[in-house]
C-alpha cells in the first residue's frame, strides 16, 4: 500500500487536543488555573510542588505517516506518548483514536486498544528469557487467544519480515542487541496494530546497528504504510524517519512540521539553535529554491529533478548540466532551479515553504495543506531526458 501523498485518506488516527499531564499534589487544579498554567517549570514546582510534563498539547497523527516526537531529555516525550493509550492517565484534554474517545474507555476497551490497535515498542523489550525467538513473538498472539498453530505460523512470517529467519529457536540471551530489538519489533508487529508507538527503541544501540534499525523502520513503513509514532531525542533520527516532527520543550510542542519546515523555518530561537548544524541541502527540497521558468525554452530543456529531490541532489544535476534544472512532476514542469537559488538555500538565505509554525496550545497539525510526505527516500534524478527517474 502506498503511504504517501497519493493516499487520499486524511482521517487522523490519533487526535489530541488541549492535553495536559501534571505530576504532583492536586495536579488537577493546574490546567484550569490560568495563573498557575502560565508559570515556568521551576516556578510551578516551587509554588505547587508539581511538574507539568505535558502542557496544553494538540496534534493529529494522520493515517500512514511517521509522526516523530522529538525533544531533549525531560521535555515530556514519553509522558505524551504514554498518555495516548493511557499508560499514563492524562490530567486534562482530549484524545481520540479513529474518532473514539480514549479517555472514556473502560478497562476492557483500553486493554483491547493496547493489544490490537496501538502496540508499543520499548527500548527494553522485556523479552521472555526462557522462550525462543518464535515464542516471544507468538506471545502477543497467545494473550489474544489465537490458537497454537496459527500463532506460530504468523510469528514465523513476521520473524522473517524483520530479518531474523533462521534464528527462530534462539533464546534472547543468544542474540545481539540489534537482533533483540528486531524481536521486540516483531512482537509488536505480529498483532497487526493500526499504529506502532516507538519509545526511543534504538537509543541504546551502537551507531551502525542503530542505522540498520532505522533503515528497517523505513523499509517496513514503505512496505506496509503502517502509522507510526516515534519518540527520539536524536535530531538526525527524527529528520530521517519523520514525515512530521513535533518538537517539544518543557512539555510544550514548540513547533510541528515537516523536517523541511523545521529546518527551513524554525519557529523560534530555540528551534533555530536546535537545527543549526543540520546540513540544509540534505533536508530541504527543490521546492524551496524553485522559480517559474523564464521562457518556453527554459521550461523545455535542461536536466529534470523531482519536486521532492533534495537541494543536494539538484546541485549535482545543475553542476553536471552547467545550467538550471527543471522540476518535473509527472511530466509537468513546475518550475526551474538554478545554482544561485540552490546556494541560497544552503546558506540559509531562503526558508522553507509555508507551513512550519509554532504549535503552541492550538491543535498543532490541523493544517489541511500538507499530506503525509512519505519517507524521504533519496529522490533519484535524471540529468537528461523528460522524466525524472
Ligand atoms: N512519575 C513522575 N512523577 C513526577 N514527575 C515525572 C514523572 N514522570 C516524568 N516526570 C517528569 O516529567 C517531565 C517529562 O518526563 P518524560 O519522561 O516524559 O520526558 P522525556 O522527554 O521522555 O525524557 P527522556 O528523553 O529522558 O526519556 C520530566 O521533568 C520528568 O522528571
Amino acid at each position: 500500500m502506498s503511504t504517501t501523498a497519493d493516499t487520499a485518506d486524511h482521517t487522523p488516527v490519533f487526535s489530541v487536543d488541549g492535553l495536559w499531564k501534571v505530576f504532583g499534589p492536586k495536579a488537577d487544579r493546574i490546567p484550569g488555573d490560568p495563573e498557575l498554567a502560565a508559570l515556568g517549570p521551576a516556578e510551578l514546582r516551587a509554588r505547587t510542588g508539581c511538574t507539568a510534563a505535558v502542557r496544553d498539547v494538540g496534534f493529529d497523527v494522520r493515517k500512514g505517516e511517521v509522526f516523530v516526537v522529538m525533544g531533549l531529555s525531560g521535555s515530556g516525550k514519553s509522558t505524551l506518548v504514554r498518555c495516548l493509550t493511557r499508560l499514563i492517565e492524562p490530567t486534562a484534554g482530549s484524545i481520540a483514536i479513529d474518532g473514539e474517545d480514549v479517555r472514556a474507555m473502560d478497562k476492557a476497551r483500553l486493554r483491547a486498544l493496547r493489544r490490537h490497535r496501538a502496540a508499543m515498542v520499548f527500548q527494553h523489550f522485556g523479552l521472555l528469557p526462557h522462550r525462543s525467538v518464535l515464542d516471544n513473538v507468538a506471545y502477543g498472539l497467545q494473550i489474544q487467544g489465537v490458537g497454537r498453530d496459527e500463532r506460530r505460523e504468523r510469528a514465523a512470517e513476521v520473524v522473517a519480515k524483520v530479518g531474523l529467519a533462521g534464528l527462530e529457536q534462539r533464546r534472547p540471551a543468544q542474540l545481539s542487541g540489534g537482533q533483540r530489538q528486531r524481536v521486540g519489533l516483531a512482537r509488536a508487529l505480529v498483532v497487526d496494530p493500526e499504529v506502532l508507538l516507538f519509545d526511543e527503541p534504538f537509543s541504546a544501540l551502537d551507531p551502525l546497528i542503530r542505522r540498520d534499525m532505522q533503515e528497517e523502520v523505513v523499509r517496513l513503513h514503505r512496505e506496509e504504510g503502517r502509522t507510526m509514532v516515534f519518540i527520539t531525542h536524536d535530531l538526525g533520527e527524527a529528520l530521517k524517519l519523520g514525515d512530521r516532527i513535533a518538537l517539544m520543550r518543557d512539555g510544550r510542542v514548540v513547533q510541528l512540521g515537516t523536517p523541511e519546515e523545521i529546518v527551513g523555518s524554525p519557529a523560534d530561537d530555540y528551534v533555530r539553535a536546535f537545527v543549526r548544524d543540520v546540513p540544509r541541502e540534505q533536508v530541504m527540497t527543490v521546492r524551496t529554491a524553485m522559480r517559474p521558468a523564464a521562457s518556453a525554452e527554459e521550461a523545455g530543456s535542461g536536466p529534470a529533478v523531482r519536486p521532492d529531490a533534495t537541494v543536494s541532489e539538484a546541485i549535482e544535476a545543475v553542476a553536471r548540466a552547467g545550467g538550471p534544472a527543471r522540476v518535473l512532476d509527472g511530466g509537468r514542469c513546475l518550475g526551474v532551479v538554478d545554482s544561485e537559488a540552490l546556494l541560497d538555500v544552503v546558506a540559509g538565505v531562503t526558508g522553507a515553504p509555508a507551513g512550519g509554525r509554532a504549535a503552541g496550545g492550538a491543535p498543532g497539525s490541523k493544517d489541511p495543506g500538507a499530506a503525509p510526505a512519505g519517507l524521504r527516500a533519496p529522490a533519484a534524478l535524471a540529468t537528461t531526458g523528460e522524466e525524472p527517474v
